[in-house]
Formats: C-alpha cells, sequence, structure tokens
C-alpha cells in the first residue's frame, strides 16, 4: 500500500501510532473518579519513573520509591514492546472504541461519555490526540490526557477542549529534576485552565516537593492520588496523605481500579 500522503488539510486520523491496550472501564483516578470511560493507551514514554536512566537490562534494579505502572508500554528491557501492540490510525482506534462503547450495539444505553487517554506518555502523539479529542466533542463526549506534563500539547490541542490530569513527578520517581520538570510545558499546561494536576504520592518527602512546584509555578486543582498496585496499599498511602491534603488545600483521589482489579492488565 503506498504510504498516505500529507496534504495542507492534514488528515490526522491516517497515521499509524502504537498502542498497548483500549479498554473500557470506570475512569479510577481523579475529579471524574468512578464515570464510564473509554480508554486508550499509547505505547512508549519520554520519562523512566523508578530508575534514574532507561534501564540497560531486566535485572537493573529500580531505585525510586515511585515506580511506573505501566512499565510495559516502554520498558523495552523487561519486557517484548512488540507484544500486544497494535499500530492503528486514529481512525481505527476511534472506531473500535465505538465498538468498545455497549450503547453501540445497545441503543438503549446511555453512550459512554468520557474518553480518557494514557500511556506511556500520550503527548507524544499530539495529531493522534488531536483527531481524538475532534472526534469526541463532535460526538458529544469529552476526552481528558493522563499526562507527566513534560511536553507542550500545542495551541490546538487547548482549543480542543481536552482536560489534562497532569503527574508532574516527584524526587521520589528517581528521574533527574531536570528530565521531570520542564517549566514551559508545566506553564503552558497551566495556562490552558483545562489542568489538574495529579501527584502520585508515596510518602512524607513527596508533600514538601508538591508544596514547593505549587508555589514556583502556581498550581491551581492539586489532587494527590495513592501509589499502589494492590488495594492494600493504595488504602494504606491514601490514609497516609489525607490529614497532609486536607492542610495544605489539596484533594484526594483513589485508585478505584486498583481497588477493584488489583494490577490488572486493560482495567
Ligand atoms: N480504570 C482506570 N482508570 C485510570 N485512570 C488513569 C489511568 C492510567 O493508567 O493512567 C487509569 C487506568 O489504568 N485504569
Ligand atoms: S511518566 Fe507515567 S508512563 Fe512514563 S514512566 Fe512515569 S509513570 Fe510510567
Ligand atoms: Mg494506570
Amino acid at each position: 500500500m503506498p504510504a498516505p500522503v500529507a496534504s495542507p488539510v492534514a488528515d490526522l486520523g491516517q497515521w499509524p501510532v502504537p498502542i498497548s491496550e483500549l479498554f473500557y472501564s470506570f475512569q479510577g483516578e481523579g475529579p471524574n473518579l468512578g464515570r464510564r470511560a473509554l480508554f486508550i493507551r499509547f505505547r512508549d514514554c519520554n520519562l523512566t519513573c523508578g530508575y534514574a536512566a532507561a534501564p540497560g537490562s531486566a535485572n537493573t534494579p529500580a531505585t525510586g520509591t515511585m515506580r511506573c505502572d505501566t512499565e510495559y508500554t516502554w520498558n523495552g528491557a523487561k519486557h517484548d514492546l512488540s507484544t500486544g501492540v497494535q499500530h492503528l490510525t486514529p481512525q481505527q482506534i476511534w472506531d473500535e472504541l465505538m465498538r468498545l462503547d455497549p450503547s453501540t450495539t445497545n441503543p438503549g444505553l446511555a453512550a459512554v461519555d468520557l474518553i480518557v487517554a494514557s500511556g506511556g506518555e500520550p503527548l507524544l502523539r499530539k495529531n493522534a490526540l488531536l483527531y481524538l479529542a475532534n472526534q469526541a466533542v463532535s460526538t458529544g463526549r469529552r476526552m481528558e490526557i493522563e499526562t507527566n506534563a513534560t511536553i507542550t500539547p500545542g495551541a490546538n490541542l487547548i482549543a480542543a477542549g481536552v482536560a489534562f490530569n497532569a503527574g508532574l513527578k516527584l524526587a521520589s520517581s528517581a528521574v533527574p529534576r531536570s528530565r521531570r520538570i520542564k517549566p514551559a510545558a508545566i506553564t503552558a499546561i497551566q495556562a490552558s485552565g483545562q489542568a489538574r494536576w495529579k501527584f502520585v504520592v508515596c510518602g512524607p518527602d513527596d508533600v514538601a516537593e508538591i508544596a514547593q512546584l505549587q508555589a514556583q509555578f502556581g498550581l491551581t486543582e492539586i489532587w494527590l492520588s495513592p501509589e499502589g498496585t494492590t488495594a492494600a496499599a493504595v488504602i494504606e498511602q491514601m490514609r497516609r496523605a489525607a490529614v497532609p491534603a486536607l492542610e495544605h488545600g489539596w484533594n484526594l483521589t483513589t485508585r478505584e481500579h486498583v481497588l477493584i482489579w488489583g494490577d490488572e492488565r486493560g482495567k
């Protein structure tokens, strides 16, 4: 098949991107906690949470207390990144999401009105996101992007009305500050008026660092999110985070899908 030809009005829907999984679940975190949602999990990430640098081998030990819970999307030293990954055009992604929406086959059900893009790092695929955001808007749906907030989204994506669940990474991730804190991206996402800042908390040191970032960048709408891939760990971290969150004026989310399904994929 000949390669697609770029046109001035680029058809953003035709360029394939690597997708780790597409699924239908509840939004497990943040302001839309508990709402039914259609998820797109993109492959690849520009960060390496848990490790100071990309691990050289499967045995490279993680040194951060905060560890990525989706290493299978980016850590090629430990996982075969091609397993289960599909290269889909944004148009195919949208078609598959609509297939996952039970209202497509049963019009008696309410349509799933929330699309969640996660990864990996979804802002590595801005054109795909823009196509999907436009599809969402034109079908009366909203879209949220779970991002590490190190990449500027660009005016088009902001104008498309997406919300950013912007999860800045802290020292506990072991990623050097210069890689995880990108002032231009943070400023653009905050200025969009569409950001909810979400911090995964593992311990008391995280609280001071969040307060510092809030002051430095004027972050509004802060959410703490408990680290953990088991229900017991999530509940324990929520108990520890509750008082600091109330004292600092921050919100606290749980991770509903972990409470229900542990760290099962595609949930
Ligand atoms: N149910 C569910 N909700 C989520 N919200 C954010 C998720 C993520 O992995 O970014 C996620 C996830 O993996 N599952
Ligand atoms: S930014 Fe998110 S996906 Fe990327 S390594 Fe960190 S936790 Fe994992
Ligand atoms: Mg997750």
